[in-house]
């Protein structure tokens, strides 16, 4: 049987905008209040979903979810029509409306932690939606989010979901962004590595004193409980508590993985060689093989040129024959340290032969770069059929697509337009319209409230 990666990218909800929502994301905080463009934002990452697609790739779209969230409004006291709650939430919490306008759900590797049937000991594929609880507006996101991939993945012969980790700190989970799975084909048994911040129940640990640790070493073993995994195909490893104080916060900032490789910065983790040697070993027992450890110093590229390039925000994606090409944000090419790594990576005689550049200038703005845009999910070709056949890219979908964003997204979106109750109208729609095209039935609160 075959079995392949389908990256599912979050398509940009119709209210992206700029509004500085997330403390240790320092492009967020940079940006913040600047004007966005909703439109270009979508389709720069349709462009990227369609070019995947024409590369021989298997690829999906992750609806967005509905922004604003007005129950969220009204669970904070703000009443009567959709337009006072707006005005009320403009007038006294700006903030808070910024918040609940966020188009946030478009990062789907923090939709949820995924692991493959290969490696499950009842070999389904495990969802768990992240409970994103450190950041307020992301916090809005998990029951939609398993609301929509049970409308992707409705099949329990081979889909198991859970339900996200309880709302707190202490099991703060931001999904797959901390999580990278090895293996040396997608159908056998792998090894899934869980990254974590800090430890939730023991102070004496080491943790970042600037920035939050979003994820901690708890959520990680919560999931990798729920998902039946086992010892010997789990590792879990601290980040470098020195680089979330940087602005690396979440891993995926700092390293990528795929298949027998992890391409990664000299300062990712904590207790670095103790930590590969155990992944390297269990691989090793899981696969008969070896990995490859790609590793970039700090005098070729620093901390802060990786996180205002997003070098490792990158995705590494199968090309055959053994290879991989790099999926890198433009930024890479126009900073001369990482482009001349990246000229000199793919001659270093390791997978990755390859790079590709690609505009999503509009989400990386705000801290997210063609990694955070896509969530990985490892089927087979049974697992692929038995998926919502609508909501994986072809041409006839790109181009539906396309027209759906021409029709029902602006091409500019400022703080005023936040109290615009006309927005709110506009994006129902889109989303309604959306959930036809790609037949999700009704995920949405306004559609089942
Ligand atoms: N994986 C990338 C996630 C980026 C995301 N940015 C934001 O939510 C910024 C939103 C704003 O500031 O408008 C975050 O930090 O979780």
């Amino acid at each position: 049987m075959k079995f392949f990666e389908t990256n599912f990218d979050g398509l940009v909800g119709p209210t992206h905008n700029y509004a500085g929502l997330s403390v240790g994301n320092v492009a967020s905080l940079n940006n913040a209040n600047d004007i966005s463009n909703p439109k270009a934002a979508a389709k720069q990452g349709l462009a990227k979903m369609k070019a995947l697609h024409d590369m021989g790739l298997k690829q999906g779209v992750l609806a967005p979810q509905e922004r604003p969230d007005l129950n969220a409004l009204r669970r904070l006291g703000f009443s009567g029509s959709d337009a006072s709650v707006l005005e009320q939430a403009a007038k006294q919490s700006p903030a808070v409306l910024r918040a609940v306008y966020s188009a946030s759900s478009m990062w789907t590797a923090n939709a949820a932690t995924v692991s493959p049937s290969g490696d499950t000991a009842d070999n389904k594929v495990h969802f768990t939606p992240a409970n994103l609880t450190n950041k307020f507006h992301r916090s809005l996101e998990p029951e939609t989010s398993g609301r929509i991939l049970k409308a992707m993945f409705n099949n329990e012969q081979h889909f198991a979901h859970h339900t996200h980790l309880p709302d707190n700190d202490h099991f703060g989970d931001e999904g797959a962004a901390n999580h990278t799975r090895f293996c040396s084909d997608y159908g056998s048994n792998g090894v899934e590595m869980f990254v974590y911040g800090r430890h939730a129940f023991d102070s004496s640990k080491p943790a970042p004193v600037k920035f939050p640790a979003r994820h901690t070493y708890e959520a990680c073993e919560a999931v990798a409980r729920l998902h039946k995994l086992n010892d010997s195909n789990t590792v879990y490893v601290q980040q470098n508590p020195d680089v979330i104080d940087q602005g690396v916060f979440h891993n995926d900032v700092i390293s990528v993985g795929n298949q027998n490789v992890l391409f990664y910065h000299e300062q990712a983790f904590l207790n670095t060689e103790q930590k590969l040697a155990e992944l390297g070993n269990k691989y090793e027992a899981a696969t008969g093989k070896s990995m490859h450890f790609v590793k970039v110093p700090t005098a070729q590229v620093s901390v802060d040129d990786a996180i205002r390039t997003y070098l490792f925000n990158t995705q590494l994606v199968d090309i055959g024959n053994g290879q991989m090409a790099i999926i890198a944000p433009m930024e890479c090419s126009e900073n001369p340290n990482v482009s001349a790594y990246l000229d000199k990576l793919v001659t270093l005689g390791t997978p990755i032969q390859k790079v590709h550049y690609f505009d999503v200038k509009q989400s990386m703005r705000n801290g997210g770069g063609p990694a955070c845009l896509r969530l990985r999910v490892a089927l087979s070709e049974q697992e692929l059929a038995a998926t919502n056949q609508n909501v994986l890219m072809s041409d006839k979908l790109f181009g539906e697509l396309n027209h759906w964003v021409d029709r029902n997204y602006r091409d500019e979106i400022n703080e005023s337009d936040l109290r615009d109750p006309q927005l709110v109208i506009e994006s129902r729609q889109a989303l309604d319209e959306l959930t036809q095209i790609l037949q999700l039935g009704s995920v949405y609160p306004f559609q089942i409230c």
